[in-house]
């Protein structure tokens, strides 16, 4: 089966890489997804300045998924901009570099320089970090949103995407959808970022099992997968110019089908490779593969955005 993606200008092997945060603060990191079976590399969210992030505990895996409130950790934006200047386009495999600026002014300084280096990397902007106390996430304030994304496209007149976080609600898919369509440079979004300020509860020890927050951190992996599902298909359905990466609660090949099927042009993986490590990329490929061959699928075109309603 033929599982190439071409999208963006770009052309890659496969659908599948990281999503931003996972196996993506270090350059030895990157290099690890970078030289595995995934189809692009993501980098974590930077900020101008390194950040040391918040205390640990501030990750932990549990049977149906993750909790984290990591608080931003990250190398600084020079770090990634440096490893976009000397990353080996040519070998095949995109780079998208995620922004996740303090403030808007932040975003808008590292775009500027970003746009002024002139990389073959795409911009992820994330409007959606649910960690950093007193901060709320951009995503959930629509005029904001809108606000920010003008500046954004002065700045920046380049191909870039977001990171969104979930919605939960159909007047919001469509208020978000408005703001996002009136942006034409605006190519792709990334539903979806970790539900937000969940809670678990560790019952022998009667206690939280991060220490931000008091427990509060954001949810991935399985936990998320039918919000993923959700946010994937109703914005595939409501910006008709863009593209959408999936991401959220996926595990294997079914789930990649899922997204895929739901509208997602490609897939990230967030705490299944933070588990399994890289080995995790060329699992859930065979797997989707194997599917696909089990559907009389050849390529992905042939079942992207066909979810069937009943
Ligand atoms: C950029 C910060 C994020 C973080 C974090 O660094 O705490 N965790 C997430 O699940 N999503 C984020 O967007």
């Amino acid at each position: 089966v033929d599982l190439s993606v071409s999208w963006l200008g770009l052309a890659m092997a496969n659908p599948l890489y990281n999503a931003s945060g996972v196996m993506c603060r270090s350059v030895a990191e990157l290099e690890q997804v970078r030289t595995s079976a995934a189809g692009a590399v993501i980098t974590k969210s930077c900020t101008p300045q390194p950040r040391v992030g918040n205390p640990e505990p501030r990750y932990c895996a549990t049977p149906l998924g993750s909790i984290n409130s990591m608080g931003l950790p990250n190398a600084g934006y020079p770090y990634y901009r440096d490893y976009a200047r000397s990353y080996p386009y040519a070998a095949g495999k995109p780079l998208f570099l995620s922004l996740s600026g303090m403030t808007l002014d932040e975003n808008l300084d590292m775009l500027r320089d970003l746009a002024a280096a002139e990389l073959l990397c795409l911009p992820e902007v994330n409007l959606s970090c649910p960690n950093l106390p007193g901060k709320p996430q951009l995503g959930y304030d629509f005029q904001a949103c809108s606000e920010a994304l003008t500046q954004i496209t002065r700045v920046y007149q380049g191909p870039f995407g977001v990171k969104l976080p979930p919605y939960f609600d159909q007047v919001h898919f469509a208020q978000m959808a408005a703001v996002l369509n009136a942006f034409p440079g605006l190519r792709f979004v990334t539903c979806i970022n970790s539900i937000g300020n969940g809670l678990v509860i560790d019952v022998e020890r009667e206690s939280v099992v991060i220490k931000p927050k008091d427990g509060l951190g954001g949810l991935g992996g399985s936990y998320v997968l039918p919000t993923a599902l959700a946010n994937v298909r109703e914005f595939y359905r409501l910006l008709p110019d863009k593209h959408v990466v999936g991401c959220g609660g996926i595990n294997s090949g079914r789930e990649a089908f899922m997204h895929i099927l739901a509208g997602a042009t490609v897939v990230q993986i967030g705490s299944c490779l933070y588990e399994e490590g890289e080995g995790a990329f060329a699992r859930i490929l065979d797997e989707l593969s194997a599917l696909m061959v089990q559907k009389g699928y050849q390529r992905l075109d042939d079942f992207r955005g066909k979810l069937k309603t009943l």
